[in-house]
């Protein structure tokens, strides 16, 4: 994905402004800075979820492949069936766990069962849950643990096979070995999706991503890879930020 001077204001607040910006497949991309530097607003706009926010107006564009996602033409479901979104708290439907997998492709028009199945097994499988659960996949899906429920609002992502995947701050409301889990799950599935992931755990970004982006005030103050990020910064807030001085 490609964003170029990307600008969004809601209402006469300004909240990120020439944001110009290379998301490379098969990398994760990790998204840092302080609260309300605008990450989420920059996130959310990969797939045009701020749509759903009165009063937005986005400026600058954004292409998938090459196509700009913002064109009149463009239907935005289609767009965030290609780019898929998890969210800080999981999520999941008062739906059994099979449903929840399902529900993507049963709104895409999958009437098929054993073509759902195979989807729901799939998925699960990439989100390292379907040991997990492969036994009881008609219980509720509140009935997981929490680092489960994430687990399986991933599951619930991938089963529409985007090409990217958007993670805002996904692990906040975990614990530590929940947290791990779906770090080791992010390392591994950026080899078959694009992944980008909003972060306020420096060592995390470090951990997972291959590229990061520093974020500071609406601004992307600079991008690049992640070792450099945290070792060599060019500029002195990214300096700063990472060595804890604010933020
Ligand atoms: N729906 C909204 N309506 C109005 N202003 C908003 C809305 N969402 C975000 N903002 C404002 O836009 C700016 C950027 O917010 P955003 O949530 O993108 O930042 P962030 O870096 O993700 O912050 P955090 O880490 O706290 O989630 C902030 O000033 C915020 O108050």
């Amino acid at each position: 994905m490609h964003a170029t001077d990307l600008s969004i204001h809601y209402g006469a607040k300004k909240a990120i402004a020439g944001v110009t910006i290379d998301v490379f497949e098969h990398e994760s991309l990790a998204l840092i800075g302080p609260s309300g530097c605008g990450k989420s607003t920059f996130l959310r706009s990969l797939n045009r979820m701020n749509d759903t926010v009165e009063g937005v107006k986005v400026g600058g564009s954004v292409e998938l492949d090459g196509e700009p996602i913002y064109a009149p033409d463009v239907d935005p479901v289609l767009v965030r069936r290609r780019v898929g979104m998890v969210f800080q708290r999981s999520t999941p439907f008062p739906k059994s766990i099979f449903e929840n997998v399902a529900y993507g492709l049963r709104i895409a028009g999958q009437r098929d069962s054993r073509v759902l199945a195979e989807s729901v097994e799939r998925a699960l499988r990439r989100a390292a849950l379907w040991d997990e659960v492969k036994d009881r996949l008609s219980d509720s899906g509140m009935s997981l643990s929490g680092g489960q429920q994430q687990r399986l609002c991933i599951a619930r992502a991938l089963a529409v096979e985007p090409e990217v995947l958007l993670m805002d701050e996904p692990c906040s409301a975990l614990d530590p070995i929940a947290t791990a889990k779906v770090e080791d799950l992010v390392s591994d599935l950026r080899r078959s999706v694009t992944i980008v992931i909003v972060t306020h755990n420096m060592q995390q970004a470090a951990r997972v991503s291959q590229k990061t982006g520093f974020f500071y005030m609406g601004r992307l103050v600079e991008v690049g890879d992640t070792s450099t990020i945290f070792t060599r910064p060019r500029h002195r807030e990214t300096e700063d930020y990472i060595t804890g001085r604010f933020g």
